[in-house]
């Protein structure tokens, strides 16, 4: 099996990306370490503060957080870090040709019931014309991303990667080698399984109320065939599993409360997620608009996100007549 140093070079990614990736490859193999040991490594409950998003961080939302900047902020490539746990941009090395994001523990609220976590990132070129601690360093569209990933800390702990090309995937070996184990992720149109917190139902769009009616109905309905629901309460679980065996996940705007954005970030969140997932074939909306061409207006934005099977997320789109 192929090592994801060889896959790297083989997809003839430049050295500098490449040395860049396998740094933070490296720093997440030190995360999956410690989330393996969990209490007996100390990092479960709650951390005494609130990142600038008003959330609780947990114990594990630091060291992850500590781990992946410390390792970023050591490599030449990197000029600018942003995070989900820090309030603004971290200034790198000015040399740098890379700007890195991340979420660094997705799925917080699994951390403590032993349920599936992980680390997200994704990667642009640096922007010339803005100093390394700007905002404007990660005011690119989606499209912009030269490389996209999540690490999933589950039973096994498994990489997926695109650098341009296939969205692959590859598991850690005991030895510390993350190796491929799935070429190219393809993500079949058509599917029979959702993905959506469906307590929220009252706080979204009649439109959406009703799409997600339509599903529930089942082959009795006008959608004519039944759907299942799995609800991991991590995006990295429930996208991992899209990626897997196909569905389409949601996470929409709820217009009746103060989520009227969705709740998922559009920089370290959406953008790495939809990127993988239009390299499998998926499609990855927020509405009527990509979710790749949405320019950000800032560092924490969310969005609504609408992704996965390409034929059932155009089903969403119709239903709340955007085609
Ligand atoms: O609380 P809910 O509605 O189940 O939200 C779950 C969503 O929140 C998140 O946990 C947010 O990410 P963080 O854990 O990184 O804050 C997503 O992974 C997940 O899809
Ligand atoms: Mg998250
Ligand atoms: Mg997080």
């Amino acid at each position: 099996m192929q090592s994801v140093e060889l896959q790297l070079t083989q997809d003839q990614v430049s050295p500098d990306m490449a040395e860049l990736v396998l740094t933070v490859l490296s720093a997440s193999k030190t995360i999956a370490h410690k989330v393996r040991r969990g209490a007996l490594a100390g990092v479960l409950g709650s951390a005494a503060q609130q990142n600038v998003q008003g959330e609780t961080q947990k114990n594990l939302d630091v060291i992850a957080n500590d781990i992946l900047k410390e390792a970023l902020l050591a490599s030449p490539h990197v000029r600018s870090v942003a995070s989900e746990e820090e309030d603004n941009v971290v200034a790198g090395n000015a040399q740098g040709g890379y700007v890195v994001a991340f979420d660094p523990l997705d799925g917080s609220s699994n951390i403590d019931i032993n349920g599936q976590i992980g680390t997200i990132f994704t990667i642009y070129r640096a922007v010339d014309d803005a100093a390394a601690d700007s905002p404007a360093q990660f005011a690119q569209q989606g499209r912009a991303q030269v490389c996209a990933g999540y690490v999933l800390y589950g039973p096994s702990t498994q990489l997926a990667l695109t650098t341009g090309g296939p969205s692959r995937l590859y598991t850690l070996d005991t030895d510390g080698e993350y190796l491929l184990t799935q070429a190219e992720l393809a993500i079949a149109v058509d599917c029979q399984e959702f993905s959506i917190n469906l307590s929220n139902l009252r706080h979204w769009a009649p439109t959406t109320q009703a799409y997600i009616q339509g599903l529930q109905a089942g082959k009795d309905g006008a959608r004519g065939k039944d759907f299942n629901m799995r609800w991991n309460g991590a995006m990295v679980g429930d996208v991992h599993r899209v990626l897997m065996r196909g569905g389409i996940f949601l996470y929409p705007a709820n217009t009746q409360s103060k989520l009227h954005n969705g709740k998922l970030r559009l920089l370290y969140e959406a953008n790495p997620m939809a990127m993988l997932v239009e390299k499998a074939g998926g499609k990855a909306v927020i509405g009527a608009q990509a979710i790749l061409d949405v320019l950000p207006e800032n560092l924490h934005q969310r969005v609504p996100v609408i992704l996965g099977a390409a034929n059932e997320v155009d089903a969403f789109l119709s239903a709340e007549g955007y085609a």
